[in-house]
């Protein structure tokens, strides 16, 4: 059924399933509807304003979940036939019977939709319409492509893959060819695929590359892999503008979107943009053309920029675990377990200095249980306020810590389902900046363990502090004297190095040495090919904004003027 400025495109009868439906394409919708008697629209086959009405059993698919449409070539007809050796001896009744498959023009063709799974997968399901005749096969066809073409629905047509033979269980070479590939051929998406042969291979060909050429650019890979294609993307509209990066000046948004097809050891952006680290599902979000625009940070040694981030920037127990899990890629993702529990026992602490400041216009905090998903309000409204941020003042935290981290997003995976900082939004321009004071560790373990469940009660414990920050800086100290001590002050301390002793950074994954940092985070500036998580418990999912009816879990069609 149509509804309220959502105009009929085309409309026919149609069989699925050996049924007569009554099939209509609007501007927004195809949908489906079981034929009543008497308002057979086999004959027509054209289009009509007319919208006919939906009853119970009737399904609803927005374009923009429509990954593709082909035509079927049904072998339909049979023709059995003897065998030519007629001067054999051998008796015709046991004469081998050939079967001729002539090839019929295309009377069926097929629809895939996204199929909603458990756990925020996708999978894609096929529909298939059934046709009185070629003619009108094709013009749904047609019709079908010329509205999922549409430039609204962003979807691209073009894409530039980096494949990292070498990232996670080294399975992306593998992963690309068996689930990407076909699916990206299913939606006539054409790819130049280039596999990666040294690290920092993708941030040189995106130096020299015709990016007009493309829609996006992908990783097949985990989060170093797409920290890459950040940093390459974003130092490329830096040079194009003729501009240096630094702590006063505000980096370019890339035009471009990046997907990410998981095939990492962590895949934490990956999980916090969709939900799940799942191949398909990515896939789909990148045919259907969906857009979701995240926060990054840059990165400063005293004034000398080193880097874009935009998940996680941690110090002190992640950096000396991922420093002892380099030594060990050969285990695959499972050396930062082996990693993490050599530097749990060794519970080291770093003696520091931390100065932020808190994004005062937030009414937001990283414990007030709102989670940032799909079509946040809060990401959408820090979008225009980026200007009222406020006279924000410094404050500063001295201390002993077994660690520094800051978080841009949430950094779910595997081990941490809803992620280290499970409140944290994808698109506020703010990061959550975890301090864990010395402790125990036992004190230590009760939050690791409170990291790995659904909780998200991890930050309420005595010896962490968390504050929702747009700028903070890391400075070593060697003289800190007593308990943590929070002051306020109106700019930056001064920051000195004289300490030896100090951590190295892991900065999504890689590192960095220098132990003195600065960091700013710049709201919404690049955009992935993901929507955000989707809030499975709603009764409206986001992406049935549209829809006034209920959708269908178990096959996510909406069903109209019923519910099924
Ligand atoms: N051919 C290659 N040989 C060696 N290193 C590579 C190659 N291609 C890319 N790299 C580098 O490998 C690093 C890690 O890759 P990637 O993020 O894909 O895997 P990972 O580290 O196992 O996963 P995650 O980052 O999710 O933990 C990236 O920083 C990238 O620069």
């Amino acid at each position: 059924m149509a509804e309220c400025g959502d105009d009929v495109v085309f409309q026919s009868s149609l069989d699925i399933n050996k049924k007569t439906h009554q099939v209509q394409l609007t501007r927004r919708h195809l949908t489906w509807d079981l034929a009543s008697p008497g308002k057979s629209l086999r004959q027509t086959g054209s289009p009509s304003s007319q919208p006919f009405i939906g009853h119970s059993g009737c399904k609803h698919v927005p374009l923009q979940e429509i990954i593709a449409v082909n035509l079927e070539r049904s072998l339909g007809k049979v023709s059995p036939f003897k065998s030519a050796k007629k001067n054999t001896s051998t008796p015709l009744k046991e004469s081998p019977i050939y079967i001729e498959l002539q090839p019929l023009h295309p009377v069926s063709f097929s629809v895939h939709v996204v199929k909603r799974c458990p756990n925020h997968k996708w999978k894609k399901k096929k529909v298939t319409f059934f046709c009185q005749g070629e003619n009108l096969c094709r013009t749904w066809v047609e019709k079908i492509e010329e509205a999922l073409s549409n430039p609204a629905l962003k979807r691209p047509r073009s894409l530039l893959v980096f494949i990292n033979p070498f990232g996670g269980k080294r399975r992306a070479p593998r992963v690309f060819e068996e689930t990407v590939s076909p699916l990206m051929e299913l939606a006539k998406i054409r790819t130049h695929v280039i596999t990666t042969t040294h690290a920092g291979h993708a941030k040189e060909v995106i130096t020299k590359y015709d990016l007009q050429s493309v829609d996006g650019v992908v990783c097949v890979g985990g989060d170093g892999m797409f920290t890459e294609l950040l940093n390459g993307l974003i130092d490329r509209k830096m040079l194009e503008a003729g501009k240096i990066q630094t702590p006063s000046e505000q980096p370019i948004s890339p035009d471009l979107r990046v997907g990410i097809i998981p095939a990492g050891s962590t895949d934490a952006i990956c999980f916090s943009t969709t939900g799940i680290n799942d191949p398909m599902t990515s896939a789909i979000h990148m045919i259907i053309g969906d857009s979701t625009a995240i926060d990054v940070c840059s990165i400063y040694s005293g004034d000398q920029f080193l880097r874009y981030s935009s998940s996680m920037l941690a110090y002190g127990y992640y950096g000396d675990m991922l420093k002892d899990s380099e030594n060990n890629r050969w285990m695959g993702p499972k050396r930062y377990q082996v990693a993490g529990a050599k530097k749990f026992l060794a519970n080291k602490s770093y003696e520091g200095e931390v100065s932020f400041k808190l994004a005062s216009s937030a009414d937001t905090n990283p414990k007030d249980k709102m989670m940032c998903n799909s079509g946040c309000n809060i990401c959408a409204m820090s979008q225009f306020s980026q200007e009222e941020k406020g006279p924000d003042s410094w404050h500063t935290v001295r201390g002993k810590f077994l660690a520094v981290a800051s978080f841009t997003m949430s950094c779910r995976c595997l081990i941490s389902p809803i992620g280290p900082s499970p409140y944290c939004h994808l698109g506020d321009g703010t990061s959550d900046l975890l301090l864990i004071q010395q402790c125990s560790r036992i004190q230590f373990l009760r939050h690791l363990y409170r990291c790995s469940t659904t909780n998200g009660n991890q930050f309420d414990l005595p010896f962490i502090k968390v504050f929702r920050v747009r700028e903070w800086s890391f400075s070593v100290q060697t003289d800190t004297e007593g308990d943590t001590d929070l002051q306020s002050q109106p700019s930056p301390p001064p920051r000195e190095s004289r300490a030896p002793t100090h951590s190295v950074w892991n900065c999504d994954g890689e590192i960095i040495t220098s132990p003195n940092l600065n960091i700013r985070v710049h709201c919404q500036l690049i955009s992935l090919f993901a929507r955000g998580i989707e809030d499975m418990e709603s009764p409206t999912p986001q992406s049935c904004a549209s829809c006034c009816n209920v959708c269908d879990p178990e096959d996510n069609y909406k069903s109209i003027g019923g519910h099924t």
